[in-house]
């Protein structure tokens, strides 16, 4: 039995990495281990039970990326591919059997477990947490949602005209965190690897 205070977690891993180029982002080797087991390792002191969201033909080398970590996820796959980093949160959130998760994505190796607690308290009793930026921009692949109101409100949005992940924000009792309130937080926090010049510019600084 766990506690109606513990927290899921959900992984999104489902994107084309077009960016990145031929590979996939997700089992890109990030100094010796996979970015996606990064992020999982980290997302997993906070989060107890797991869920990947990918394609049925990430599957594998997701598995083998996350082989010998000692933990179990499980794997919810899209039903239908490339709808969007949106239906990845919705697909994932449906998996979980907690009430709230934090959600984060596959391409975010340095995502900081206390911001996720954080993210997590302040949630309490609304639809989730999310930090907004100081150019406004809402960091909503490292957030905490209450999973069953977060996963209608990307179902309602994905199928609406207006298909912005902030649509989905305003159909939920969501609370915003500024940046400035994150103190104690890792700056890298918020870093995402789109590209192999990105990933070389960490694997250089990781050997700082
Ligand atoms: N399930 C699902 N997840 C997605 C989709 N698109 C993006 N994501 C995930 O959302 C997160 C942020 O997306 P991006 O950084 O744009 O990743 P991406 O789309 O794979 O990469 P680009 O093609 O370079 O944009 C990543 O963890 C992706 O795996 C999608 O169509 N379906
Ligand atoms: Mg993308």
């Amino acid at each position: 039995m766990t506690t109606d205070r513990s927290l899921g977690g959900v992984v999104l891993a489902g994107g084309y990495s077009t960016r990145f180029g031929e590979a996939d982002k997700a089992v890109a080797d990030l100094a010796g281990t996979p970015m996606i087991r990064r992020a999982v390792d980290r997302l997993a002191t906070v989060a107890d039970d797991l869920v990947i969201n990918c394609r049925e033909d990430q599957l594998e080398a997701i598995r083998s990326a996350l082989a010998d970590s000692g933990l179990e996820p499980r794997y919810a796959t899209d039903p239908v591919p490339d709808r969007g980093p949106l239906a990845g949160i919705q697909v994932g959130l449906e998996a979980v059997d907690r009430e709230y998760a934090a959600v984060v994505a596959c391409d975010m190796p340095f995502v900081d477990p206390a911001l996720l607690e954080t993210l997590h308290e302040r949630a309490r009793g609304r639809d989730g947490a999310v930090v907004r930026l100081e150019d406004g921009w809402y960091q909503t692949t490292q957030a905490v949602y209450r999973a069953d109101a977060m996963a209608r409100a990307c179902a309602e949005t994905l199928e609406s005209d207006d298909k912005r992940i902030v649509a989905a924000l305003e159909r939920i009792d969501v609370v915003t965190v500024s940046e400035d309130d994150l103190e104690g937080v890792s700056e890298r926090t918020f870093e995402s690897i789109d590209t192999r010049e990105a990933l070389a510019d960490a694997e250089r600084r990781l050997g700082e």
